[in-house]
C-alpha cells in the first residue's frame, strides 16, 4: 500500500502539490523542481515529487514522495533531473492514465506541475481533457468512491516546457535547451580547430528529433557553412546548394567546412538525410573532394549541468508554475509557462499543444512555410540571421541599386562583452550581402581620432570577409574598444573625420560608454552636418546596464562565467562543510549580474548597489547563517555564497563581510571572500550572445538602410535616425535615444531608472530561505568624481 493511502480533504487542508519531470532529461530541470518544491513550501502548501515521471504516477506507491525544504538544497548545479524521468508506453493508453488519476486521487495530490517536453505535455493536455470521464470511471468500477473523488474533480495542471529540443510552441525557449546548445556550440569550436588544421570537412549530427533549433542555432553561433533543418528542407537540388557554398567559402580561402545536420532533417520529398550522404557528397573525388568526417556528437548533449540561462529560467518559471496553480478557478484554462523573449508568461496548454501538433502535420504534408511559420517568430528570424551570414557574396540579386550602396561605420566602445564580434560578424556580412562598405573603426574613438591616418595601416579600413567569417566564436573585441568617448576625443575632431571618410551610417556596439557616445553625437547634430547620419546602437556590456533594453550582449557571457566560478566555489565550501563563501561581482552601479548570478547558484543573500548596505542589514544575515549553521551539524554539503556587486557600498565590501561573518561565527563556521575579477568578461562568448548579436546586428544595419536615402534635414527630424536597439518584455524594439536620454536613464548611476530585474532580488531570498532582513534607508550613490568630469551631475 502507499504511504499516503487516505485522501485529506480538501476544506482546511493544506494544499498537496506534486511536480514531475518527464521525456527526456534536460539541463535545468532540478532547478524547476527545487523552486516548485520551496516555493509550494513557501506559500503553506505541501510538496510532493513523483519519481520516474509518468511511470510513477502509473505505478504510484513510492514514487510519490513528500518533500521538504533541505530535500531539494544543492539542486540547481546539479544536471539531469534527480527525481528521474522515464519515456512511458502505458501513459499513452487510458488505462495507463486511469490509475495515474487513481494514485492522485489516493495520495491527496490536488496540484501537479509536469516538467517535460512535447510529448509530454501532449500528455498532460490528455490527461486534463480525459479527466472527469476518468473520475468517472474510477467510481463506476469502484476503484474510489464518490466522496473520495469529490475534491479532485477539477485536476490541476501546469506545464513547464523542460526538453533540449526546443519543440514547444509558444515559448521562445525550453529549460535546458540553452545547455544543450551550449554543449553543441564548444564541441564544435573544438572540432573547427582540428578541422582547419587538416583543411578537413565535418558533417555534425546534433539532436533535436522533430525540431531544428538546435541546429539552426549552433549554425548561426559557430557560422556553420551549411545546415539541414527538418522545418525548412532544402530544395531538391540542396546538393547543388551545399556545393556551390561550400566550394564559394574554400575559394574564399576557408580551411574547414563544418556542415550540421539535425538528426530529423530529410529533404522536400520526406526521404532522410544521412550524415553519410552528405560526407559521401563532400568527399565526392569527381566534386569538393574534401577530406571529411562524421561526428554524431550524440547524448552528450544533454548532459552536464545547467546554464546559468536555464537555472534562472526553471527558477522563475517554477516559481510561477506554483502561483498559477494557486491562482486557478475552476474555469481558468489549464497554463503552461512560456518565456518570450524576456518576459515569462503563462499560456493556454491546449492550444500550444494544438500549435505544435500543426507543426508536425504542416512537415508531413510538406507544407514547409506554414511549419517555419508555425514556430515562434524568432526562428524564422534566427534562419534569415543564418542564410544572410552564410550566403555572403553569392547572391547578386539581393544587393540594392547602386545609389543605395552606404558606408557603414562600425566601432566597439566600452569594455569587451562575449558577442561583439559575432555582432559585428553578422553586421559584416548583411552589408556584403547588400552591396554597403562596412568600414571598420579600430580602438574606438581613441583610435579613431588619434591613429586614423597612420602608416602603413590607419585605424579606418574596410572589413575583410575571410577574416571577419571565422569571428563567431571569437571573445573580445577583434577590432578594438576601449571607454574613451567623442567629448574627450574632441568633437570637431571626430566631426570632420566623418566628413573625411563618407560615413552614411554609424552602428555602435557597446556599453553604458557607447549609450553616452551616442548621445554625444546625437545632440551635437545641431552643430556639426556630418552626424546627420543615421546612427544605432547594440547594448553590449557584462554589466546589462544600458537603458533602453532588458539585455545586452555579453551579459549572459559573463553569467555563465560566474555561475561556473561559483559552482566550484560551492564545492570548496560544501568540501569544507560549514564554511561561507562572499563573492564579489562586476557589474557597476547595476546588481543585475549579482542578482541573476544568485538567482542561478541558490546564494543566501546578494548585495547590490540600487538596495546598498547596511550594518542591521549584514547583522540580520550574520544572524541568519549562524542559525543555519547551529542546525546543520554538518550532514548537508551545500556551501553557502553571499554576492556584492563591486559597487554595492563604499564601506562594505566582500573581504570586510567575510571578516565580519568570520568574527560573528566564533569558530562555529568559517567564512573566506574570492574575487572573480575580470574572468566575468568570459572567454569564449555564450550560445545566447552569439546568437542574440547576429539577430540584433542584422536588425540594426536593416535599420539604418531603412534610413539610407533620408536628407540630413530629414535625419535631424526623425527620433528614428539615433536609436538603441533592446529587448523589451516579449520584443525586441528600437528606441530613440531623445527618449531613452531623458527620460529612462539614471545618469549619476550609470543605469536604466527602472530596472525590469528589480523584483527578482526577493525571489532569490524566498528560494535561499532568507528572512526578511532590515534593508538601508537609502542605497549609496557611489563614487561620482568621473561622472562630474564628464558633465553628467
Ligand atoms: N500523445 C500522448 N498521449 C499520452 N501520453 C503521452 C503522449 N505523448 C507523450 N506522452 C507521455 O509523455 C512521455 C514523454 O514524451 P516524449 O517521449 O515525447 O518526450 P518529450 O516530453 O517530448 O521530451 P523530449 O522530446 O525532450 O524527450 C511519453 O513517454 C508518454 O508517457
Ligand atoms: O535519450 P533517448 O531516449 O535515446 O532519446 C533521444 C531523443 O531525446 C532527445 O534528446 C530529447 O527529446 C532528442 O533530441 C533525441 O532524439
Ligand atoms: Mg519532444
Amino acid at each position: 500500500m502507499a504511504p499516503h493511502q487516505t485522501p485529506p480533504p480538501l476544506s482546511g487542508k493544506r494544499r498537496r502539490i506534486a511536480m514531475m519531470t518527464s521525456g527526456g532529461d534536460s539541463p535545468g530541470m532540478n532547478g524547476a523542481t527545487r523552486a516548485v518544491i520551496r516555493t509550494a513550501l513557501e506559500r503553506g502548501c505541501e510538496a510532493y515529487c513523483v519519481y520516474e515521471g509518468y511511470e510513477g504516477l502509473v505505478q504510484g506507491g513510492n514514487f510519490i514522495r513528500k518533500m521538504e525544504w533541505s530535500d531539494v538544497r544543492g539542486w540547481l548545479s546539479e544536471g539531469g533531473t534527480l527525481i528521474g524521468t522515464a519515456r512511458c508506453m502505458a501513459f499513452y493508453e487510458r488505462p495507463g492514465r486511469l490509475k495515474a488519476a487513481r494514485n492522485m486521487v489516493l495520495n491527496g495530490i490536488d496540484a501537479l506541475v509536469i516538467c517535460g517536453g512535447d510529448g509530454s505535455l501532449t500528455g498532460a493536455d490528455k490527461f486534463r481533457s480525459e479527466w472527469p470521464s476518468l473520475l468517472k470511471e474510477l467510481v463506476e468500477t469502484k476503484q474510489l468512491t464518490a466522496e473520495q473523488v469529490e475534491p479532485f474533480k477539477h485536476l490541476n495542471i501546469v506545464g513547464l516546457v523542460g526538453s533540449i529540443d526546443n519543440d514547444m510552441s509558444g515559448t521562445d525557449a525550453t529549460i535546458g535547451c540553452f545547455s544543450a546548445l551550449g554543449r553543441i556550440c564548444e564541441m564544435v569550436d573544438y572540432i573547427e580547430a582540428t578541422a582547419s588544421s587538416h583543411s578537413r570537412a565535418f558533417v555534425i549530427e546534433v539532436m533535436g528529433r522533430h525540431c531544428g533549433w538546435l541546429a539552426l542555432m549552433a549554425g548561426v553561433a559557430t557560422g556553420a557553412d551549411f545546415i539541414f533543418i527538418p522545418e525548412k528542407p532544402r530544395a531538391d537540388r540542396w546538393r547543388e546548394e551545399m556545393c556551390t557554398i561550400v566550394a564559394r567559402h574554400r575559394q574564399l580561402g576557408k580551411r574547414k567546412t563544418i556542415v550540421i545536420v539535425a538528426e530529423g532533417a530529410h529533404d522536400q520529398q520526406g526521404n532522410k538525410i544521412t550524415p553519410e550522404q552528405i560526407k559521401n557528397l563532400l568527399a565526392d573525388k569527381q566534386g569538393l573532394a574534401l577530406d571529411t568526417r562524421i561526428t554524431t556528437l550524440g547524448h552528450v548533449q544533454r548532459g552536464g549541468s545547467a546554464c546559468a540561462y536555464d537555472r534562472y529560467l526553471a527558477t522563475l518559471q517554477g516559481v510561477e508554475a506554483v502561483n498559477a496553480v494557486l491562482d486557478a478557478t475552476p474555469t481558468t484554462p489549464t497554463p503552461f509557462i512560456a518565456i518570450n523573449e524576456n518576459k515569462i508568461t503563462r499560456k493556454p496548454l491546449v492550444q500550444a499543444v494544438e500549435d505544435t501538433k500543426e507543426v508536425a502535420k504542416a512537415i508531413e504534408a510538406r507544407d514547409f512555410d506554414r511549419a517555419m511559420g508555425l514556430r515562434d517568430t524568432e526562428f524564422s528570424d534566427f534562419y534569415n540571421s543564418y542564410m544572410t551570414t552564410t550566403t555572403t557574396d553569392i547572391d547578386d540579386s539581393k544587393k540594392v541599386a547602386l545609389e543605395k550602396r552606404m558606408r557603414i561605420a562600425i566601432i566597439h566602445v566600452g569594455a569587451p562583452a562575449g558577442g561583439v564580434n559575432a555582432a559585428t560578424r553578422a553586421a559584416v556580412a548583411y552589408c556584403l550581402t547588400r552591396g554597403h562598405t562596412p568600414i571598420a573603426i579600430h580602438n574606438g574613438f581613441a583610435g579613431f581620432a588619434r591613429h586614423h591616418d597612420d602608416e602603413p595601416q590607419g585605424s579606418v579600413r574596410p572589413f575583410d570577409w575571410l577574416e571577419v567569417d571565422g569571428w563567431a566564436s571569437k571573445g573580445g573585441s577583434e577590432i578594438g574598444m576601449n571607454r574613451e568617448i567623442p567629448s574627450e576625443s574632441g568633437m570637431d575632431l571626430i566631426a570632420d573625420l566623418f566628413k573625411l571618410y563618407k560615413f552614411d551610417g554609424l552602428f555602435i556596439i557597446g556599453g553604458f560608454e557607447a549609450f553616452h557616445a551616442l548621445s554625444q553625437l546625437r545632440r551635437a547634430r545641431e552643430q556639426y552636418p556630418s552626424f546627420r547620419i543615421p546612427m544605432t546602437l547594440l547594448p553590449a556590456t557584462i554589466s546589462n546596464n544600458v537603458p533602453g533594453t532588458e539585455y545586452s550582449i555579453g551579459s549572459d557571457t559573463c553569467l555563465n562565467e560566474l555561475v561556473r566560478y561559483c559552482d566550484t566555489i560551492k564545492q570548496s565550501a560544501s568540501a569544507s562543510r560549514r564554511r561561507v563563501f562572499v563573492i564579489e561581482t562586476q557589474g557597476g552601479r547595476s546588481g543585475y549580474i549579482a542578482t541573476l548570478a544568485g538567482l542561478s547558484v541558490g546564494a543566501v543573500a546578494v548585495y547590490t548597489p540600487e538596495e546598498g548596505i547596511s550594518i542591521s542589514m549584514l547583522a540580520a544575515d550574520i544572524e541568519h547563517l549562524k542559525s543555519v549553521f547551529a542546525h546543520d551539524s554538518g550532514q548537508s554539503r551545500a556551501g553557502r555564497l553571499i554576492l556584492i556587486n563591486e559597487k554595492a557600498s563604499k564601506v562594505y565590501n566582500a573581504k570586510l563581510i567575510a571578516d565580519m561573518i568570520r568574527e560573528e561565527a566564533r569558530d562555529r563556521f568559517e567564512s573566506r571572500d574570492s574575487i572573480p575579477g575580470h574572468v566575468q568578461q568570459g572567454g569564449v562568448p555564450s550560445p545566447m550572445d552569439r546568437t542574440r548579436a547576429v539577430r540584433l546586428a542584422i536588425k540594426c544595419i536593416e535599420h539604418l538602410e531603412s534610413l539610407g536615402q533620408a536628407s540630413e534635414e530629414e535625419i535631424s527630424n526623425n527620433l528614428m535616425s539615433a536609436t538603441v536597439i533592446g529587448i523589451r518584455g516579449a520584443k525586441v524594439v528600437f528606441s530613440p535615444m531623445k527618449e531613452v536620454e531623458e527620460n529612462e536613464t539614471d545618469w549619476p548611476n550609470r543605469r536604466p531608472k527602472n530596472e525590469f530585474w528589480t523584483p527578482l532580488k526577493a525571489v532569490v531570498d524566498t528560494l535561499s530561505g532568507r528572512p526578511n532582513v532590515p534593508r538601508p534607508e537609502s542605497p549609496a550613490v557611489g563614487l561620482k568624481a568621473k561622472d562630474q568630469k564628464r558633465g553628467l551631475i
